[in-house]
């Protein structure tokens, strides 16, 4: 039978953040009793309404199984100053709740609510902290609210507080409208959630808001593993079986998404494709701009290039080969121009020489990359300052349109002679689309990276398009100098990428191989290189810091989550000072390592160094949680080492642990040492060229721990996987065109 309970509580035994089950000790003015259920937002000192019933537990006893709850404003004057001073309204600590209270006694609530000046009344709160609280009460009772009527769909508070974040008090009528839009909307809420949400409110199968969801989340998802569009037979597949419905609804639906704008349906090298919209404009815009920008007249650099080049190399004291000095010539001689090639084989010596001469001949220069650490990097080798591309395009977040833009467009271009990029292997197609949006032509943009790599993690095969499309100078580097070849991480990483099995464990290098049988054992040995072995011979090594563990999966013994679990164990365990916080699966802990997994463009940074402040914290980003803030529900996480970033409880999905991450997430970045597991791992991902990209990031030390057999079947592995992208076809088509309009 139904029952209901009022209690406040009195202890949380336990609570998951993630799904909101919570077993808890509830109090009332006669007895003690334990709830058990779904009660998303507890805090201890609260009053909750509970409706449920009660059952027996085996081991437990009588429990009350709460089947839905709200929370109960405190009534007393000791109930409202710990409801004050629990951290939901921001800013208010113990001492000023205890004065609110002293003040206003059992009317606290009223004249937050209908008299907020008032509060100015207390020592300490001006007008604007007084409005500040009033805003917050409004809020937390508005969310109280919103919480409460999706509970019944099974939303819990984190989503609820994702949605409010998002839609402010409209939340419910949003919900109401199109649950499918959460999906659309929402990190972290998936289609499948959304479905189920739209379930529960009786939303028919084949409705349309359901189909077109469905479409657009399949073709998302493919976006997410690359892809810039999908055949249209692989798209009525996929969307029909996870919708569980004919593919013949599903084309129905694509043909009218088409006219209204949500996707492009086109012919694209004899098969029907079908594009988000976002990327079928990119490909096309990206296209256009680039014939512009390649067929435009440039500033000419100074007269003779030859003479140029031999002041720079007295300068830098490097001859340049004959295929470097090829590279320097032709890319500033033409529009666009890509410059490739593995380790050591002299790119950021070319990309040196070319800013020498361009500022010998009074032209102004801008040097990019994809990651703020590939730019800082840069910075270091090169001596120039190198800036993201996001901040060369002067990126902000635009709050009317919940989105980010670009600050640099074709109507407000850059104004450099030159744009240099390095890492172009990590460029997406929506970044290259800002990107030549913004270089006007007469500009030269040179792109320079190693097209081996794994392509980059947003949707696009760009580089390599742009190669493969022979639209433009293309110059490839093979050579590896002298002394990086004293590198066997260089030499390595060469073979490697040529189908050759590395030379390892030679006395004084810096690329080894612990041979491991079982997973057990390969474990147990990666922890000990980080605890003992490698910080006892790389003395300058701080473990954390520079040791870096690479692994193809997310999952399994030597995947990167249970790898993170093992040595946040092993590197930064419990201790009494150390302030932790539990999310999900995860622990959170004072400094640990941790990595910011989406782009986040409105999240606010301080710089305690310059006492600089933005806003932007980008998907791969790694830093250290300096301060978890128990009374403020938030965890301060340092990146860059001066960059400090608060993030709300309710946030911490954006972060991960980073003692070991995917190889994948690795990208641009390079780690004093990689160590990186040799096991059985899925095909698709144990292949060569993800081995190649997890070598080629360790500066002072790869090593490999696990079995050699299983390191040759990864080289022997050459399968990249076929991405769908449309750049190469366009890119082509394009020269096709100006060929037979030389000819005509
Ligand atoms: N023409 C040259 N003659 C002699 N040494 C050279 C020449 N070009 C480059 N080097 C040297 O080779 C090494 C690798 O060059 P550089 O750092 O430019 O390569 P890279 O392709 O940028 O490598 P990585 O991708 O590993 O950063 C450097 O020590 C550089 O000084």
């Amino acid at each position: 039978m139904k029952e209901e309970k009022q209690g406040v509580i009195a202890d949380i035994i336990f609570h998951n953040q993630e799904n909101g089950y919570t077993i808890a000790v509830f109090e009332t003015e006669d007895e003690q009793f334990t709830a058990v259920g779904n009660l998303p937002s507890c805090h201890k000192g609260r009053s909750y309404l509970l409706r449920g019933q009660w059952k027996i537990h085996p081991t437990y006893g009588e429990q009350f199984a709460i089947s839905s709850f709200e929370e109960v404003m405190p009534s007393t004057e000791e109930g409202i100053e710990e409801f004050l001073s629990s951290g939901v309204l921001k800013g208010i600590g113990k001492k000023t709740a205890a004065a609110i209270v002293a003040r206003f006694g059992s009317e606290t609530f009223a004249v937050i609510e209908n008299q907020p000046h008032r509060l100015t009344e207390i020592p300490g709160i001006g007008e604007k902290k007084a409005e500040s609280v009033a805003e917050a009460f409004r809020s937390h009772r508005e969310f109280a609210e919103i919480t409460l009527y999706l509970q019944q769909f099974g939303i819990n508070a984190d989503y609820a507080m994702k949605l409010y974040r998002v839609y402010g008090a409209d939340t419910i009528a949003a919900v109401q409208e199109n649950p499918y839009r959460l999906a659309e909307d929402l990190f972290g809420v998936g289609f499948k959630k959304a479905d189920k949400i739209a379930e529960k409110m009786g939303i028919a199968r084949d409705d349309e808001h359901r189909i077109k969801s469905g479409i657009k989340y399949t073709l998302n998802y493919f976006a997410g593993e690359g892809n810039t569009f999908l055949p249209q037979n692989v798209l009525c597949e996929k969307a029909g079986g996870m919708l569980e419905l004919e593919r013949e609804k599903i084309s129905d639906c694509l043909v009218e998404m088409a006219f209204q704008g949500d996707v492009h349906i086109e012919n694209l090298e004899n098969r029907n494709v079908v594009f988000l919209m976002p990327y079928y404009l990119a490909e096309q815009n990206v296209c256009k701009c680039m014939a512009a920008i390649n067929s435009a007249r440039l500033r000419p650099v100074g007269s003779d290039m030859d003479s140029l080049i031999a002041v720079t190399e007295q300068d830098t004291g490097i001859r340049l080969s004959e295929n470097q000095k090829y590279a320097v010539k032709t890319s500033l001689n033409q529009g666009i121009s890509v410059i490739t090639g593995g380790p050591g084989t002299g790119k950021t010596t070319i990309i040196n020489t070319m800013i020498r001469i361009l500022q010998h001949s009074g032209l102004k220069t801008a040097i990019a990359a994809p990651t703020g650490r590939a730019a800082k990097r840069i910075t270091e080798t090169s001596g120039y300052e190198a800036s993201t591309i996001h901040r060369l395009l002067e990126y902000y977040y635009s709050e009317g349109e919940d989105t980010m833009r670009f600050g640099k467009t074709a109507e407000d271009p850059l104004k450099q002679d030159a744009v240099i990029i390095d890492e172009a292997s990590m460029i997406d197609l929506m970044l290259m689309n800002g990107l030549v949006s913004a270089i006007r032509p007469g500009t030269r943009l040179i792109l320079v990276g190693d097209a081996d790599q794994l392509p980059s993690v947003g949707a696009g095969n760009v580089l390599r398009d742009i190669i493969d499309s022979e639209y433009v100078y293309c110059v490839k580097l093979t050579e590896i100098f002298r002394q990086a070849r004293e590198s066997l991480i260089v030499v390595n990483a060469h073979r490697i990428n040529h189908g050759e099995y590395p030379d390892y464990n030679e006395k004084g290098k810096d690329f080894f191989m612990m041979r491991e049988k079982t997973e057990k054992d390969m474990l147990r040995t990666i922890k000990d290189l980080c605890v003992r072995r490698l910080p006892s011979y790389y003395t300058q090594l701080l473990p954390v810091r520079d040791i870096q563990i690479l692994t193809p999966v997310r999952k399994g013994l030597l995947g990167s989550m249970n790898l993170n679990k093992e040595l946040q164990e092993a590197l930064n365990p419990p201790r009494e000072q150390l302030e932790e916080k539990k999310f999900g699966e995860r622990i959170f802990r004072e400094h640990d390592k941790v990595m910011q997994i989406r782009n986040n463009y409105q999240m606010k940074w301080k710089n305690q160094e310059d006492f600089t402040e933005g806003e932007g914290v980008f998907n791969g980003d790694v830093g250290f949680i300096n301060r978890i803030d128990r009374e403020f529900n938030e965890v301060t996480v340092v990146f860059d080492e001066c960059k400090y970033v608060t993030y709300d409880f309710s946030q911490l999905d954006e972060l991960e642990l980073a003692y070991a991450i995917t190889v994948h997430k690795s990208q641009g970045s390079e780690f004093p040492v990689v160590i990186m597991p040799m096991s059985w791992f899925p095909p698709v991902l144990a292949t060569r060229n993800l081995l190649y990209t997890g070598v080629t990031r360790g500066k002072q030390a790869v090593v490999l721990v696990g079995s050699e057999d299983k390191l040759r079947g990864m080289i022997d592995n050459n399968r990249t996987k076929e991405r769908y992208s449309g750049l190469k076809a366009r890119l082509k088509a394009l020269l096709d065109f100006s060929f037979s309009a030389k000819e005509g």
